[in-house]
């Protein structure tokens, strides 16, 4: 299996119809309540085996996924603080009064560090491990955050700034693809909005932090240093943890991937463990290549050639730039300058309940994302993030502001109105349905890629996210001088139009569905139908499952009850 379109074909194409017809097939009658023997591609000998024998999430899965998700507060906290520490950082840089560009070089500085670093994570963490690239980001972290703690010259902020965004990019990419690599299928969607949880919370925790630290004399400094708990914690858990087991196969690593999916399956018979690395192997094939170059070119080929991966590569990316085009970071950046604006004057507070919302319906994702599906929550999402921009444009309007000034945030402000309330209900709305759908969905990329380019392709995708970042960052405030606020709220929401017929047309509804599984559908088109019907089936196919488990249980329950004889005596 050298080239390419032998690869391809290994993962052959079937319609949809076919998997859920003729080719789902239980196994014998015993085996029925503990496996489900998929054959999901052309191959008659070939098996795809999802793991049902437990239901239950073991404690091991969750150890794994709050460890990793450490770099989802990470990103969330070292993001988040930045907007509240350069007001109160004042002149102790250089002794001077910073600049509005300074201000700016040091908060673009991180988004520009994960860019890059988001270029390299994936291909790094295919040869090193996703472990010990995450742990390598921890040391970035903390290099990042001594020199910003013991600053006293803007470059030496920068550059820990830069330092410390190298880290973020690893961890923003990695984290959420090492989560859905242990997580049995059923929550996978669930478990990797884990880091998304935490990514928000810790942006709602940076902003209660700053707006708490904002009068303490060197108060951004303990603010900046208090980023150091989380990262060392990540760093003594993963010492003590193993890589995923998708992992240990690219490697060779048998025994290690058996062992992973043991403690992760309790009670699973080493057969059905055995029988799940043999289709992991059969179906995520490591790209070939005689040396780390000659195999980066190779994937990267094959990310574009192979059909499958190439639409995956498409919605990844698509997804991403969505997220961030659509406009929310330049909220999270300057929702206190834009709430200045309209005339509240705590204006922090309402910051943080912009960031509360942000957290609070990441939290409905959570409950929805497996249940109500990846695709319905972004259709739910995307929608009503244009209303609510639409209606931010009209407010904005009738409140008559004008951004002035080249490169400056100051604003001829209409004062405080009721039209400043349209804005501030608006904008929370927005954020509810931001982060409802499009603003958790994206973070699922992992799943849209085979092993074998999945650090490569979901490097692409990251690095979509960051550039999108960047740019809006450093547009934002030029496009409300230029374009006039209702201008750039209508843009905005254009986009967001835009954004629902792309997810509406392409993004297959993939939950529940096996890793393995999602090329399947992807391989000859976005097969949104199929997917449909095939994560329908997959769902019914869990909750009759969890039914036997939970009568198996209550039979057990019964047998070994004490009779009430035994216990009145
Ligand atoms: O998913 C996250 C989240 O929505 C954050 O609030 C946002 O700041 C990030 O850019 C995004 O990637």
């Amino acid at each position: 299996m050298n080239d390419t379109s032998e690869r391809s074909s290994d993962v052959s194409p079937i319609l949809f119809d076919d998997v859920s017809q003729s080719k789902l097939k239980h196994s014998s009658e015993n085996e029925a309540t503990d496996r489900i023997i998929i054959k999901p591609v052309n191959d008659e000998d070939d098996t795809s085996v999802m793991i049902t024998f437990n239901q239950k999430i073991s404690p091991f899965i969750l150890i794994l996924t709050f460890t990793a998700s450490i770099s989802g507060f990470m990103f969330g906290y070292d993001t988040g603080y930045i907007s509240s520490a350069l007001v109160s950082i004042g002149t102790d840089l250089d002794g001077k009064t910073l600049t509005y560009g300074d201000k700016e070089i040091i908060t673009a500085a991180t988004s520009l560090g994960a860019l890059i670093s988001a270029i390299f994570a994936g291909i790094s963490a295919d040869i090193f491990g996703r472990k010990p690239c995450l742990m390598f980001s921890n040391v970035l972290f903390v290099v990042g955050a001594a020199l910003q703690v013991s600053a006293h010259s803007f470059w030496q902020m920068t550059i820990g700034r830069l330092i410390m965004g190298f880290g973020v990019g690893i961890g923003s990419l990695l984290a959420p693809l090492f989560i859905s690599e242990i997580a049995p299928k059923h929550i996978r969607g669930r478990l990797t909005v884990v880091n998304s949880l935490w990514l928000t919370g810790g942006q709602l925790i940076a902003y209660g932090c700053g707006a708490g630290l904002n009068k303490v004399h060197n108060g951004w400094r303990i603010l900046v240093g208090l980023s150091l708990i989380p990262t060392v914690v990540q760093f003594t858990c993963f010492a003590f943890l193993p890589d995923t087991p998708r992992f240990y196969v690219m490697k060779g690593e048998y025994e290690k991937a058996a062992c992973v999916l043991q403690k992760s399956y309790i009670n699973a018979p080493s057969d059905l463990i055995e029988q799940k690395i043999r289709e992991l192997t059969q179906l995520n094939e490591a790209i070939p290549g005689k040396n780390p170059v000659h195999k980066l070119f190779n994937t990267v080929k094959e990310l574009h050639t192979v059909p499958s991966n190439f639409r995956a590569l498409v919605i990844g990316c698509a997804l991403q730039g969505i997220q961030q085009f659509c406009g929310w970071n330049s909220l999270m950046y300057f929702s206190g300058t834009i709430f200045q604006t309209v005339g509240f004057e705590n204006s922090t507070a309402v910051s943080i309940i912009v960031a509360g919302t942000n957290f609070v319906f990441t939290l409905v994702a959570f409950f929805a994302i497996d249940k109500v599906g990846r695709r319905a929550i972004l259709l739910i999402g995307l929608p009503g993030m244009m209303v609510s921009l639409v209606m931010c444009a009209i407010a904005f309007h009738f409140l008559n502001i004008k951004f002035t000034g080249a490169g400056s945030s100051q604003v001829e402000n209409g004062g405080f109105s009721s039209w400043g309330i349209v804005v501030i209900v608006f904008i929370m709305v927005y954020a509810a349905f931001y982060a409802l759908g499009i603003g958790t969905v994206p973070w699922q990329q992992s799943e849209l890629f085979p092993t074998s380019v999945r650090g490569v392709g979901t490097s692409f995708c990251t690095a979509t996210n960051w550039a999108g970042s960047l740019i809006i960052a450093s547009t934002f405030l030029t496009m409300l001088q230029n374009i006039t606020p209702t201008g750039t709220f209508s843009l905005f929401a254009a986009l967001a139009a835009v954004s629902t017929v792309f997810c509406y047309l392409c993004y297959p509804e993939l939950s529940g569905l096996e890793l393995e599984e999602v090329q399947t559908i992807l391989s000859d088109g976005f097969n949104i139908k199929a997917s449909k019907q095939l994560a329908k089936k997959r769902k019914q196919q869990n909750s009759e499952m969890q039914r036997k488990y939970r009568e198996r249980d209550a039979e057990n329950y019964q047998k070994d009850k004490p009779s009430d004889e035994l216990l009145e005596s």
